[in-house]
C-alpha cells in the first residue's frame, strides 16, 4: 500500500504597506500549516480535515465547504481529476487571525493551490499557481506575497476579451460549495485561469526592519473594508500615492534605513482615510506615533484592509506597541500584538523569480516563503 505524506506551510501578510493599495505586500512569520497524508486503499474514503489554532471554532472542515480544499478541488478539477485522492487527511494548524488584515484568506488560497498540485503531482511553475490563486482572491498584492515570499509588487496584465470573461466569472462558479455525495457528476467544467494573469518583482528589503503587528481584538472582512472605498481618486491624491510608493519600495531595502523618508513614504490618501470609520481610533493611532515621539520607528499604516496596525521599527517594538495600545484603548478597542519578521530579497535570479523552494537559502528570511516539504 503506497502512503505518502507531505507538508505545506503559507505566511501570513500584509498587503499596501501605506500607499500601495493593491500592489505591495510583506509576507509575515506567523503560518497556515497544512499535514497532508494520502494512502492508497480499495475502498474510497472521502477526505478528513482537522484543524487547530486560530479560526478552528469558525472554520468548515467539511472538505467541499472548507475555503482551503474547495481551492485544492478547484485546480484538481482544472485538471480532469474530479475528486479527492483516497484517505487524504489534512491537519491545518493555523496561526493567522481571520479578518484582521493579516492576510489568512489569500494564505488559505495559496495553501489550498499548493495542496491541489501536489495532490495531482503536476508540478505546476509559480506563474501558473499564481494564476490559479487570482481566480479565487482577485487583488494580487497577498497572494502574490504567500506565494513568492517577501517584499513583493504585483500587477495584473491587461487581458483580451475572452480572457477578461475567462477571469471574470463569479467565485461561485469558480468554487462552488460542491454536494459531497455529487461524486464526478459535477454538470459544468470549472472556468480555466487564463496564463499569465499576474506578474511580480520582489523588491530588497533590509532585514534590520521587523514588523510589528498591533492586533486589535475584533474582524474586519476584507469585502466590507473594500466597499467604502471611492470608484474614483482627484489627481492629487494619486499623485501623492505614487510619490510615496516610488521612494518605499527601495527605501525598504537600504541599510541603515533612513526614518525621515519611510515614515512620509508609508502615507496613504487611497484607502485609510475611507477606512478610519470601521477602526475606531486610527487616525489617531496612525497621527500619536512618529520617528520623533518613538525613536526606533520607521512608519506605521493599516496592515491590507485592517484593522491591524503594521508599525515598522528597528527597535523600540514594546514601547511602539503599548502606545498604540493605549490610544486604542481610549477608543475601548483591546488588542493582541506580535513582533514579527519579514523575508528578505535574494539577489539570486532564480529566487527572484520565485523559484527558490529551498529551506537551506542563504538568505535566512527565506525560510518564511512557502514551502511544500516532502516527509515521505
Ligand atoms: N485557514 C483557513 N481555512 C479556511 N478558511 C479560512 C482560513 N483563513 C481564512 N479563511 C476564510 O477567510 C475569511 C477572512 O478573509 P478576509 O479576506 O475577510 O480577511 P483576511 O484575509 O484575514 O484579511 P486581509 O485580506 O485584509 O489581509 C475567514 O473568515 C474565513 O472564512
Ligand atoms: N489591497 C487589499 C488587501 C486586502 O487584504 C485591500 O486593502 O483591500
Amino acid at each position: 500500500m503506497a502512503k505518502s505524506s507531505f507538508t505545506i506551510r503559507v505566511p501570513a501578510t500584509s498587503a499596501n504597506i501605506g500607499p500601495g493599495f493593491d500592489v505591495i505586500g510583506l509576507s509575515l512569520s506567523l503560518h497556515l500549516t497544512l499535514t497532508v497524508s494520502t494512502a492508497d486503499s480499495e475502498q474510497y474514503s472521502p477526505p478528513k480535515i482537522t484543524y487547530s489554532g486560530e479560526g478552528a471554532d469558525e472554520v468548515p472542515l467539511d472538505p467541499y465547504k472548507n475555503l482551503t480544499t474547495r481551492v485544492a478541488l478547484y485546480v484538481l478539477r482544472c485538471h480532469s481529476i474530479y475528486k479527492f485522492p483516497s484517505n487524504l487527511t489534512i491537519h491545518a494548524h493555523n496561526e493567522i487571525p481571520f479578518g484582521r488584515g493579516l492576510g489568512s484568506s489569500g494564505a488559505a488560497v495559496v495553501a489550498g493551490v499548493l495542496l491541489g498540485n501536489e495532490l495531482g503531482g503536476f508540478n505546476l511553475p509559480t506563474s501558473r499557481m499564481l494564476d490559479f490563486a487570482l481566480m479565487v482572491e482577485r487583488h494580487p498584492d497577498n497572494v502574490t506575497a504567500a506565494l513568492i515570499g517577501g517584499f513583493v509588487g504585483s500587477y495584473l496584465r491587461e487581458l483580451d476579451h475572452a480572457a477578461t470573461e475567462a477571469a471574470s466569472v463569479p467565485l461561485s462558479e469558480v468554487l462552488p460549495e460542491y454536494p459531497a455525495d455529487a461524486g464526478e457528476d459535477w454538470g459544468m467544467d470549472p472556468p480555466m485561469p487564463p496564463q499569465g494573469i499576474g506578474h511580480w518583482v520582489r523588491f530588497a528589503w533590509t532585514s534590520e526592519i521587523n514588523a510589528i503587528a498591533i492586533i486589535p481584538r475584533f474582524e474586519l472582512s476584507t469585502a466590507k473594508a473594500r466597499s467604502v472605498l471611492p470608484q474614483e481618486y482627484s489627481r492629487k491624491d494619486l499623485v501623492f500615492n505614487l510619490q510615496r510608493l516610488a521612494v518605499l519600495t527601495t527605501a525598504l531595502g537600504q541599510s541603515p534605513p533612513d526614518p525621515e523618508l519611510i515614515y512620509e513614504a508609508m502615507k496613504d490618501r487611497v484607502h485609510q482615510p475611507y477606512r478610519k470609520h470601521l477602526i475606531p481610533g486610527l487616525p489617531e493611532v496612525l497621527a500619536a506615533v512618529t520617528p520623533s515621539s518613538h525613536p526606533g520607528l520607521l512608519g506605521i499604516c493599516l496592515s491590507g484592509a485592517g484593522p491591524t496596525i503594521l508599525a515598522l521599527a528597528v527597535s523600540n517594538f514594546e514601547g511602539i506597541a503599548k502606545d498604540v495600545e493605549a490610544v486604542f484603548k481610549r477608543h475601548g478597542v483591546d488588542i493582541d500584538w506580535k513582533l514579527l519578521q519579514v523575508s528578505g530579497a535574494c539577489p539570486d535570479l532564480e529566487h527572484a523569480k520565485g523559484t527558490c523552494r529551498s529551506l537551506n537559502c542563504r538568505f535566512q528570511a527565506l525560510r518564511y516563503v512557502p514551502v511544500v516539504l516532502d516527509d515521505a
